[in-house]
């Protein structure tokens, strides 16, 4: 069992800047389940979607993997020969407990655990990318740019799993999706000090993109389609392809 999230319960006379900080990693996986709609499906799912688009002697990247639930349920997933996996986040605090959850199974597929910002490690002989709501937490400059390059480390029929807190376009669906997440936080035992307490430390560093901007810039990056699969709330996930070889 995971430690029960009670970082925001009290009142913090200086709220700072959000960080994937000791504090944050040590009750991230109860964090996440109780913030994020549909958290644990996404993550079985990019084990199914794994199955399909993962080829033998590819790489599969987990792009800012946190604790490494994306990569256990793609590593339990893959059955293809000479596979590996390399996750990458830049939180030590992550980096340190990402990498006891990995070893802590034993497992036929290597896992390679880096230290680093995603914005600086090569991606080569991909058949699978996962960013799962990672992007969001890169400056709006800087996305298009990891696009790109995801897309050139890609092989071609391989796959980008996006996932994301959405913005909407229409101010009043923007505001029932809005409204339901909070639902889901207070349902899910938050408080309204914890819940506001938490958004205005992420008001500055997790900028959000409604899913025409996210589809545009996969787009612009190189991806000729890609598509919803999985949507709660204002929660979801984008697969996008890379056109297979003719
Ligand atoms: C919401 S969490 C991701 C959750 C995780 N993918 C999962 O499925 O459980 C965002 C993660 O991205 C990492 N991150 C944010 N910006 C990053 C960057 N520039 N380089 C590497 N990791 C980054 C954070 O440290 C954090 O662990
Ligand atoms: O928007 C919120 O309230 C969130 O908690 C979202 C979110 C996320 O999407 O990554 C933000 C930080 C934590 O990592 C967990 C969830």
């Amino acid at each position: 069992m995971s430690n029960r999230d009670t970082l925001f319960s009290a009142p913090i006379d200086k709220l700072g800047d959000w960080t994937f900080d000791e504090r944050v990693a040590e009750v991230f996986p109860d964090m996440i389940q109780r913030s994020v709609p549909g958290y644990s499906n996404i993550i079985s799912m990019i084990g199914m979607l794994a199955e399909r688009f993962v080829k033998p002697q590819t790489r599969v990247y987990d792009l800012g993997c946190s604790l490494g639930a994306a990569t256990l349920s793609i590593r339990r997933s893959v059955r293809e020969e000479d596979c590996k996996i390399i996750a990458v986040d830049n939180s030590p605090a992550m980096v340190e407990r990402c990498r006891r959850h990995i070893d802590a199974f034993r497992a036929s597929t290597p896992v390679e655990v880096i230290e680093a910002d995603i914005r600086d490690i090569p991606i080569e002989n991909a058949s699978m990318v996962v960013l799962n709501f990672t992007l969001q937490f890169l400056a709006p400059d800087d996305r298009l740019t990891l696009l790109k390059r995801i897309w050139q480390g890609l092989n071609p029929g391989g796959a980008l799993v996006l996932s994301e807190k959405f913005s909407f376009e229409n101010a009043e669906v923007g505001e029932l999706l809005f409204n339901m997440h909070h639902d889901f936080k207070r349902a899910n035992g938050y408080s309204e000090l914890e819940i506001s307490q938490k958004r205005s430390m992420l008001e500055n560093v997790m900028l959000t993109d409604s899913v025409e901007t996210h589809k545009a810039r996969l787009r612009q990056a190189g991806f000729q389609h890609s598509e919803l699969w999985f949507q709660c709330f204002n929660f979801g996930s984008l697969v996008a392809l890379k056109a297979g070889a003719v």
